[in-house]
């Protein structure tokens, strides 16, 4: 894989270089509530600048149904970067249309431009190689050069991150080498006991690769919406909760694989229920109620782990020498919800092992929760991205920064 530096090396000023960044930040209405994954892009943003680059970032924001909707623009990501870079970065408003086309068309040597969201283009996500190609060859036309460094999207077969690389000279950005340079250890030489906590929303993803981390770790913790897949997998009622019906059978399966090959594999003992999803914008109090984990009421949905699965859970990542945990425990952004995050989040901070913590809302939820990053091993802008390179998977976007 080249690397961000033999690109300079070579020399990029006056050329037009595409960065395929991940800035798929957590907002709040046009808000930005963390941004980590921002920061993360920089140092690939300042030296390609730095070297008269015309840098064209792109990324995807949240999953829009392949076309524009403004609750998803990139536009509060571009003010952002251009504060953090102390330079004015255009914005064209549109991904492969006029707009940025002049966009590009304008930059001077030097210059930052953000284009809107990929995924406003249905081509971006396809699952048609020729869609996406098709995409991908209008991406190219804005650009000379290919810089990958969104890590947290090299999971995604997409066009921007597999199809279009493949169309330009291509380089993997220093984020990209951080990231792989950490996760790398975990795979080649992890010290045990290594437990993985894994929670968060999504929750068909994130099962998926269980079967293949029941090969590697020696404990896994469930938290956040998919421990209720696992509760009703043991038979258990889940009221209104987060529920991957699909699964279940494949969860049921993968609790008795772990019991046969001494996996511990651990789920909640506990859950605060509440009746209604809380608003999210106000964050009034919402009374939650701390219920069993076999009775949560059919009216009602959990959103944290419980008191007593909290303490389980700290016993649980006491002794490790390795810690991944992908995930937040529960609804973090809502004050009420946000006590299971915290204790796991305390429990790596107290454990003697190597620590990381993965995933653009845990990141986020490690930092807004205020706790100091410098107390973990490694923070990764990745989610999705480190659990299947921990799996050991072949992720799309690395293979296709391959020479
Ligand atoms: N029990 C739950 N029910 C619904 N959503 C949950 C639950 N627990 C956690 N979440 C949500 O999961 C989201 C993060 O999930 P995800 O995107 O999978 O994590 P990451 O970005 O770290 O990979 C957060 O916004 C949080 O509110
Ligand atoms: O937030 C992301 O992944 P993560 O939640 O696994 O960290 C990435 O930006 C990928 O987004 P996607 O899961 O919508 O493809």
């Amino acid at each position: 894989m080249k690397t961000i530096d033999e690109l300079l090396s070579e020399g990029v000023a006056g050329k037009r270089v595409f960065v395929r960044a991940d800035l798929n930040v957590p907002l709040d209405g046009t808000a930005i509530t963390d941004d980590g994954r921002i920061r993360a892009v920089l140092p690939t943003v300042r030296a390609l600048a730095e070297a008269g680059a015309r840098v064209v970032v792109a990324s995807h924001l949240g999953r829009p149904k392949g076309a524009p909707d403004p609750a998803f623009s990139l536009a509060p990501a571009a003010t952002r970067l251009g504060e953090l870079l102390g330079a004015d970065v255009a914005f064209a408003t549109d991904t492969v249309g006029e707009s940025a086309g002049a966009t590009v068309a304008g930059l001077a040597d030097g210059q930052v431009a953000v284009i809107e969201n990929l995924r406003f283009n249905a081509g971006e996500t396809s699952k048609d190689d020729a869609e996406r190609g098709e995409f991908a060859d209008r991406l190219a036309a804005l650009a000379d050069v290919y810089v990958g460094d969104g890590f947290g999207a090299v999971h995604r077969k997409h066009a921007s991150v597999y199809d279009l690389p493949a169309r330009l000279p291509h380089y993997a950005g220093h984020l990209i080498a951080t990231e792989v340079g950490v996760l790398k250890k975990l795979t080649d030489e992890v010290q045990r006991p290594y437990v993985v906590a894994l929670g968060g929303a999504k929750v068909s993803d994130k099962l998926a690769v269980i079967d293949e981390l029941l090969g590697k770790a020696d404990r896994i913790l469930i938290g956040g919406g998919m421990a209720y897949t696992f509760l009703k997998a043991q038979g258990h009622e889940v009221g209104a909760s987060l529920l991957q019906e699909d699964q279940i059978p494949a969860v049921r399966e993968y609790l008795e694989r772990a019991e046969k090959n001494g996996v511990e594999l651990v789920v909640p003992v506990d859950t605060l229920v509440t009746a209604e999803f809380p608003d999210m914008r106000a964050k009034a109090p919402t009374n939650p109620t701390n219920v069993a984990a076999d009775a949560v009421p059919a009216d009602h949905m959990g959103l944290d782990i419980g008191p007593r699965t909290r303490k389980l859970y700290a016993s649980k990542l006491a002794d490790a020498a390795t810690v991944f945990w992908n995930g937040p425990m529960g609804v973090f952004e809502h004050p009420d919800y946000a006590e299971g995050t915290k204790a796991v989040a305390q429990a790596l901070i107290d454990s003697p092992g190597f620590t990381v913590v993965g995933g653009g809302d845990s990141a986020a939820a490690v930092r807004t929760l205020g706790f100091d990053e410098q107390a973990f091993g490694h923070i990764s802008t990745g989610g999705g991205a480190s659990l299947e390179y921990l799996e050991g998977k072949t992720l799309p976007g690395l293979a296709a920064l391959e020479d």
